[in-house]
């Protein structure tokens, strides 16, 4: 018997864990390079999946040390690397849901997530800056040396005796439009579902190197490592010091031998705008074979653009939420056909199903009709962390059968359906927006502007008023020294093909548009700047 009374913790680690999936490998090829990364002298350095199930095991025996229970939450703050990596499948080992956090994430959100979490333990790299972390919390650094404990967490009773697939794998907080974070809830057999479904579409080997930008507690990271990992392939985290400058980007692209890139849409704009050639020249080299996007539309004057630097590319679109970690992967064509005016989202990943159910409930049959995309699916939410309240308004019963008890993600996205039941993304349902009683979806504003000579990117927003209704705003960007476009000539560009009622009331011409930490377009800073 434990100390504390408890039976022995951990009795068995259950076969449909985060770790056990994402080391398969190591078993088989344990010389085989799991992550290839920058090292600390600048160059690259290579960590073997026999190496990283070695940092995984020795971090997992120093966490449960601390005498934590499975269930127990860890706030993981760091860059994407191989040791952020091996904390957090150490984690998994031990039935501990890791919150990720980025090392920009501002103290009060970091506060803020704390204050909902609860979390026993706060682990950052042995180089992180991070101070202020409350009393009630314990801390430890992890690095290429192991854990080092700075404050031991409260001791706890240790209930439950072994993880099983249900537990939590990790929860990430999602900045909520109504700006109080919403903790997403993952289990193991949640985030395993989606991976393996997503294996089903083939699209890499265990001789790839998949790129990865995003920052840790984007849940395309989470994506990322995992579809890397459950192929046996190497991943590749993209510096943020590397990413903002394209060519340091496309440089570490080429030295690292990366064959497939995941960036959100933002991503491919500041090298599309200042290093074309060398895009181009990597293209050439023919080592890099796909781009995958996720997150956002891709803006179809950029995707054409990137397309035609790079002729011999595959791209895939990569599309869904948080909630379920994603829905579809949809191989978008290299040329787009002339004419595209919207990208498909295609059809859900194995094992799922994306339902377009109408404003009255009922499900959209035929092609063209707007509709509500409903997502059934295995890697499904446990729901958002103690909130029952908003987790009941997105998980809802099936509308196809609603006495099965079965219970599907609402979206929020709107979608039509093609002729072969294919769908195609119409924005989100708040980003429909009623003008002097007319419903405008904003995108068809942005792809009107988006086509006026020397735009490069357009996003449009309705910016409240204080006396009346709100007005119509346009921001856009221009291609590098290209001419200002001039807001005249746009909002007469618009007039000529959108109902009096969608054409802006301001054109704003911007350099760049704010991002999120996401990496997607801020609208909501947007929304403040046009407002003043
Ligand atoms: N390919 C898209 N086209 C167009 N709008 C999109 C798209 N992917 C999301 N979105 C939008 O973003 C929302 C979800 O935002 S999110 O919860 O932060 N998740 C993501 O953005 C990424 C997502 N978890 C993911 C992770 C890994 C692979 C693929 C996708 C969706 O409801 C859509 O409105």
């Amino acid at each position: 018997m434990s100390p504390n009374g408890a039976r022995p913790a951990r009795a068995h680690a259950s076969v449909d864990n985060l770790r056990t999936y994402l080391l398969a490998a190591a078993r088989k090829d344990p010389d085989r390079p799991a992550v290839i990364q920058a090292a600390a002298d600048g160059g690259l350095e290579t960590v073997t999946y026999g190496e990283l199930q070695h940092r995984t095991d020795r971090c997992a025996e120093a966490l449960d040390a601390l005498g934590l229970d499975v269930g127990d939450r860890v706030i993981l703050e760091s860059d994407t690397d191989a040791d952020a990596i091996a904390t957090l499948l150490a984690c998994a080992t031990l039935g501990l849901p890791f919150t990720p956090v980025s090392p920009e994430t501002p103290d009060e959100r970091l506060l803020t997530i704390i204050d909902s979490a609860e979390p026993a333990l706060y682990l950052q790299s042995a180089r992180g800056q991070r101070t202020g972390i409350p009393e009630t919390v314990g801390t430890a650094r992890f690095g290429a040396d192991g854990l080092t404990v700075e404050r031991p967490p409260a001791p706890r009773v240790r209930r439950r005796r072994a993880v099983t697939p249900l537990d939590t794998a990790y929860i990430t907080f999602t900045s909520g439009t109504t700006g109080r974070p919403k903790g997403v809830v993952m289990s193991h057999r949640g985030v395993i579902a989606f991976l393996r479904g997503a294996e089903a579409a083939e699209l890499i080997t265990s001789e790839d190197r998949v790129a990865g930008t995003a920052p840790l507690q984007f849940d395309f990271a989470l994506f990322d490592i995992g579809f890397a990992l459950s192929h046996g392939a190497a991943l590749v985290p993209v510096p943020r010091d590397r990413l903002n400058w394209p060519r340091r980007f496309l440089s570490f692209l080429r030295d690292t031998g990366t064959t497939q890139v995941d960036a959100v849409p933002s991503a491919w704009r500041p090298v599309l705008r200042h290093e074309p050639d060398l895009l181009a020249e990597l293209g050439e080299q023919g080592v890099l074979r796909r781009i995958a996007f996720s997150g956002e539309d891709f803006p179809l004057e950029e995707l054409r653009a990137l397309q035609e630097l790079l002729p011999k590319v595959r791209f895939t679109n990569g599309y869904g939420a948080t909630e379920t970690m994603a829905a579809s992967i949809t191989e978008v064509p290299n040329p787009l056909p002339p004419g595209t005016e919207r990208l498909s989202i295609g059809y859900a990943v194995a094992g799922a199903e994306m339902m377009l159910i109408g404003p009255d409930g009922r499900p959209v049959d035929e092609p063209g009709v707007l509709g509500e995309i409903y997502l059934r699916s295995p890697s499904l939410f446990s729901g958002y962390w103690n909130d029952p309240e908003a987790t009941r308004a997105v998980v809802v019963p099936d509308p196809l059968d609603p006495r099965s008890g079965q219970r599907v993600f609402k979206t929020g996205d709107l979608a039509t359906m093609g002729v072969d039941g294919e769908l195609y993304f119409h924005g989100r349902a708040d980003s429909q927006v009623q003008i002097r009683g007319n419903r405008v979806e904003l995108g068809e504003v942005e792809r009107r502007i988006g086509q006026f000579t020397g735009v490069t990117g357009a996003v449009a927003m309705l910016v409240p008023r204080a006396d009346g209704d709100p007005a119509l705003h346009a921001f856009v960007t221009r291609a590098t020294g290209g001419p200002a476009p001039d807001a005249k000539e746009v909002v007469a560009f618009c007039r000529a093909a959108l109902p009096a009622y969608m054409i802006p009331q301001g054109v704003h011409v911007v350099d760049e548009f704010p991002l999120t930490v996401n990496g997607k377009v801020d609208r909501a800073a947007l929304t403040a700047l046009a407002a003043t």
